[in-house]
């Protein structure tokens, strides 16, 4: 357990080419629904679901965007502030699969490196597949991504790809609190000086201002609900 009182919040974007059933994966798991009518996403549209994973509450914002170039400046302004992301292509598009290494870099031109997994969908139409399996195991390999075949219609695999992707988040945040600790204590002699600007790198956790060291405070959970912390993000000098 990290903190009891708190609960993790993850902002989660689901991206890639339109029609590749983003709306549909983040319907059938927030609501367990599947439809097989097609409405283009405008701009962004957002679910969210509870689940425990190892005992933690977790709270996932699953964040749809447009696959559709024509709304890349509103989407990209949403990307901002995620902490996990799923890049999707679709088992019988080819471009999708294609244009899977360029959302990959629109999101990190925004948030930097967050828990990443790719997924190719609708696994059900395996006979009409475009991309072969050895194409698909090779990107992932590439990108260094965990990759899962899913089938939102078929229900295969989706609660694995957000589960994945909560383990992942959870164990760098422990990770992360351990080293803040860490440089806390290593650093105890400093004289510290508060900085609530928080205008540093969200993955940034120490650095050099004109040669003095600076170790960013931040909450190792987002509280969304109960007690609420007045200091979002404190820097020590
Ligand atoms: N056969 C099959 N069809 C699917 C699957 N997932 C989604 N679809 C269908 O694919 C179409 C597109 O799905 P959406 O979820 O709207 O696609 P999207 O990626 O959100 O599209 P944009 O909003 O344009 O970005 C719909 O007709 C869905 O019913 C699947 O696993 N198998």
């Amino acid at each position: 357990m990290l903190e009891e009182d708190m609960e993790v919040a993850i902002k989660v974007v689901v991206v890639g080419n339109g029609a590749v059933g983003k709306s549909s994966m983040i319907q059938r798991y927030c609501k367990g629904i599947f439809t097989k009518d097609y409405k283009k996403t405008i701009g962004v549209d957002f679910l969210e679901r509870q689940i425990i994973v190892n005992g933690e509450d977790v709270r996932l914002m699953l964040w749809d965007t447009a696959g559709q170039e024509e709304f890349d400046a509103i989407t990209k302004a949403y990307y901002r502030g995620a902490q996990a992301c799923v890049l999707v292509f679709s088992t019988t598009d080819r471009e999708s699969f294609e244009a899977i290494s360029s959302w990959k870099e629109k999101v990190e031109m925004e948030v930097g490196d967050i828990p990443t997994v790719l997924v190719q969908n609708k696994i059900d139409l395996l006979d009409d597949t475009v991309i072969k399996n050895e194409e698909a195991e090779g990107l992932a390999k590439r990108l260094k991504l965990r990759f899962y075949r899913t089938s939102v219609k078929e229900d295969l695999n989706v609660n694995e790809v957000f589960k994945y992707l909560a383990d992942k988040y959870l164990q760098r945040l422990k990770q992360q609190s351990a080293e803040e600790t860490d440089i806390i204590h290593t650093s105890s002699n400093k004289i510290g000086v508060f900085n609530t600007t928080g205008s540093g790198h969200p993955n940034q956790n120490s650095s050099d201002l004109n040669g003095r060291e600076i170790v960013n405070l931040r909450p190792n959970k987002q509280r969304t609900k109960k007690t609420k912390n007045p200091f979002g993000s404190c820097r020590l000098l």
